[in-house]
């Protein structure tokens, strides 16, 4: 998860409004005085964040209400504030792409910004929708450049094209597109060389290219790590080709990744992923309201649902097990084939944190992104011990017997503390999904007929009995049962 602490800082500043017994002034001043703090040391910029302050300050003495609604209200605009500062108030719908027709994109930015790792990783990403990416070389400015594109490309299974002798880039880029186009790749990504810094003769070189190509879309790719010198950088970009949409990368570890991305949404761009990391899974859609969610722990159901539709395909064999947990069956193998989907979903940690409350999972929250893989790779040696009687029984007593969990454990070179602490994960997971005897849990509530997917439409979930049923400690990570409704209204609106 990007931006972890700048998230801890301002949920913790918003968890001490929440404890205090009477909400005055100096509770408020304090509560933004850390959030503001926070902002600051992460390079927002200091207009932005006194904006911010002034008023969700004066939203919160608008309240004349005490106590609980007053707290509401506090939180809120401190949500709205956050979210206005990283929308960039424009349609990005319009970034789209159109299936069934060549969508040209052009990728443009400084070199060393991570170009040509953020083409493959939209390559990547846009593969597993459904599209035939392909990606044009056009950088004849760096030696090395096509062999860094093949390479990547070779990688990501994705064709390419280049020329190790032409020097015009605006003449290889058009015979790279009109190739693809004759190919019937539908998106053709054109990547385009860097400079260090700004200068005329890049931006010369983007605009002939873009005359050759006439690309539907224009990205420019960013360095979060620069902060709100991401203002000026976009600007200029801006104004010299049509930029449509922007990626922001680096933005794992980097404690100015928020100020990259206000001061970007302050230039009327938007910005439409972030690289949360080198490997070509670590790319994150960026929608500011789902990304404030997670950045204050409340999760983000849609990205969620997305991952799992990446990787898992809507065919009959979903539909039958979606009907079979329903029925009260959630056995070992069950959790072993979620685990490995889980596995090829991209880095545990930034998936586990669009579930709300997860994030406290001992399971896949604690710790960082290798200790989650290990723990998952742990589960699964030991899951991989069993025996089909001990995968497929739906009653977990079966596993506690004291000689099965000793085979188990010195099949797997594993002790018997680590296969205890696997049956209790699983113990957690089944009576949060299927309750005890079936009865009750979240699958009880999800439509029959699901077709695939987990469709939350509809849902009618108790929230009292939900509220019952999840840890207390996972409750108040969620911001407590107002939360959880919240929460359910939003899978409700992800029709
Ligand atoms: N940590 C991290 N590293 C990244 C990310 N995106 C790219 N990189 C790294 O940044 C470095 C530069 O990336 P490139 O893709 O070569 O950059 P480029 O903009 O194409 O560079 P030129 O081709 O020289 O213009 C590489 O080491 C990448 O692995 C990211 O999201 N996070």
């Amino acid at each position: 998860m990007v931006l972890n602490e700048l998230g801890a800082k301002i949920s913790r500043a918003l968890a001490a409004v929440n404890d205090a017994s009477v909400i005055d002034e100096a509770v408020l001043d304090a509560c933004l005085k850390e959030i503001c703090t926070a902002l600051l040391q992460a390079d927002v910029n200091v207009r932005l964040v006194s904006s911010l302050r002034n008023n969700v300050k004066q939203r919160a003495n608008a309240d004349k209400g005490a106590g609980i609604n007053k707290r509401k209200v506090i939180e809120k605009a401190v949500v709205d504030e956050l979210c206005g500062m990283l929308d960039s108030g424009l349609d990005d719908k319009k970034q789209e792409l159109k299936k069934g027709k060549p969508n040209v994109v052009m990728f443009v930015g400084l070199q060393g910004s991570g170009k040509t790792t953020t083409c493959t990783k939209y390559a990547h990403f846009y593969k597993k929708k459904g599209f035939k990416p392909c990606m044009v070389c056009a950088d004849t400015f760096r030696a090395g450049a096509f062999d860094q594109l093949k390479q990547n490309a070779t990688k990501a299974q994705i064709p390419y094209y280049g020329s190790y002798t032409e020097t015009d880039p605006a003449v290889v880029s058009k015979q790279g597109v009109d190739r693809f186009k004759e190919d019937k790749r539908d998106l053709i990504i054109v990547d385009t060389s860097g400079r260090h810094k700004q200068e005329e003769a890049l931006f010369e070189e983007m605009r002939q290219v873009a005359a050759a190509v006439q690309p539907d879309l224009v990205i420019f790719v960013m360095d979060g790590s620069i902060g709100q010198a991401a203002h000026d950088q976009a600007k200029a970009f801006k104004d010299s080709v049509q930029v449509g949409s922007v990626i922001m990368t680096k933005m794992d570890g980097h404690a100015k990744g928020g100020g990259a991305l206000s001061a970007v949404a302050a230039t009327k761009s938007p910005i439409i992923f972030i690289g949360t990391g080198e490997h070509m899974d670590e790319f994150e859609k960026f929608e500011a309201k789902a990304f404030v969610g997670r950045l204050l722990g409340r999760g983000d159901w849609r990205g969620f649902v997305d991952k799992i539709q990446d990787v898992i395909p809507e065919d009959d064999a979903k539909e039958e097990l979606m009907d079979s947990i329903q029925k009260g069956n959630f056995t070992m193998r069950i959790l072993k084939e979620q685990l490995s989907n889980i596995q090829k979903m991209g880095p545990v940690s930034s998936m586990m944190a669009m579930i709300p409350g997860m994030s406290n999972s001992p399971l896949f929250g604690q710790g960082n992104e290798k200790q989650s893989q290990a723990r998952i790779k742990k589960f699964m040696t030991m899951m991989d011990s069993m025996t089909d009687k001990e995968l497929d029984s739906n009653n977990p007593k079966l596993l506690m017997e004291p000689s099965r969990m000793e085979r188990i454990a010195r099949g797997a070179g594993r002790s018997r503390m680590d296969v205890w602490e696997l049956l209790e994960e699983y113990k957690r997971l089944r009576q949060l999904i299927v309750g005890n005897k079936g009865a009750g849990g979240l699958m009880k509530h999800m439509p029959k007929n699901t077709k695939g997917n987990m469709n939350p439409h509809n849902m009618q979930m108790n929230i009292a009995q939900m509220s019952r049923m999840l840890p207390p400690a996972v409750l108040k990570q969620m911001g407590g049962a107002g939360a959880l409704q919240g929460l359910l209204k939003q899978m409700d609106g992800m029709k």
